[in-house]
């Protein structure tokens, strides 16, 4: 099986601070992959320089065996990568099934095309599946920005899987969400994955959550690639439990 996502020897650094060291790594189809790590150890750079928002100074991302370092994020999103952010991103006054129709509308051709094309672009069957899936649908009517911080997550991170992801970079999807709500996230995107055969890489810094969640975790320290193991084999790792006494 060839691997959905290969990064090769990416490397960034901010004047003479090298946060991101010649970092290589392969995702397989249908695999959630954690990346843990100490805070400053470039994980987010990582991201953000897979994602199109800052410009690698070395190294090359491949999806499906085709180069994508170096395409913008809507350019990256139109190839099926999919993501979140640390922040909302939901329209607070527009409703729920609202907000998971208008993030998959991008992609539904040209302006003539989405004009002459049904209210909810033939999208809603798939907002209402999702809002099931979410737990959500009590409040899809209702705008988003009356729900509370973490409904507008579960909105959030259901956005990002409207347009049928390939491939979906999840950043810190339990940051400022009641623990209570974290092992439901985790039973939603293992379903979610399950389900549509779609790959995940996940920063998240609650390791319960990567623990339960993810195939293989990425450890980084210092820019660099510790170890990439089964969650047994990190959590077995001496060296992995040190980095993080450590830091
Ligand atoms: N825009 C920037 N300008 C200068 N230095 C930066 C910038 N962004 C990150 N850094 C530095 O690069 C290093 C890696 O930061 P990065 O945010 O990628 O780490 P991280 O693992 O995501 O941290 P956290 O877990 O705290 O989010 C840190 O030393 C950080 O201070």
């Amino acid at each position: 099986m060839n691997p959905i996502l290969s990064v090769k020897g990416l490397k960034k650094s901010y004047g003479a601070i090298q946060a991101v060291r010649g970092v290589s790594f392969e995702v397989m189809p249908g695999e959630i992959f954690g990346v843990i790590g100490p805070n400053g150890s470039g994980k987010t750079t990582m991201f953000n320089s897979m994602l199109g928002q800052i410009t690698p100074d070395e190294g090359q991302i491949f999806l499906n065996g085709k180069e994508i370092t170096h395409l913008n994020p809507q350019q990256l999103s139109m190839q099926g990568v999919g993501r979140t952010f640390q922040t909302l991103q939901v329209f607070g006054n527009m409703t729920v099934r609202d907000n998971l129709i208008v993030a998959a509308q991008e992609h539904r051709g040209t302006m003539m095309q989405r004009l002459f094309a049904p209210s909810d672009s033939g999208l809603g069957g798939r907002a209402d599946e999702l809002i099931d899936l979410f737990n959500i649908a009590h409040v899809k009517h209702k705008p988003a920005g009356a729900l509370s911080y973490g409904q507008q997550k579960l909105v959030d991170i259901a956005m990002a899987f409207m347009s049928e992801p390939a491939l979906v970079l999840l950043d810190e999807p339990c940051a400022g969400v009641n623990p209570r709500l974290v092992s439901g996230i985790a039973r939603m995107l293992k379903e979610l994955n399950q389900r549509r055969q779609g790959s995940f890489v996940v920063i998240e810094h609650n390791m319960d959550f990567v623990m339960d969640l993810c195939h293989r975790i990425l450890v980084m320290v210092e820019g660099e690639v510790m170890m990439v193991g089964t969650p047994a084999e990190v959590r077995a790792n001496k060296q992995v439990l040190d980095a993080y006494l450590g830091s």
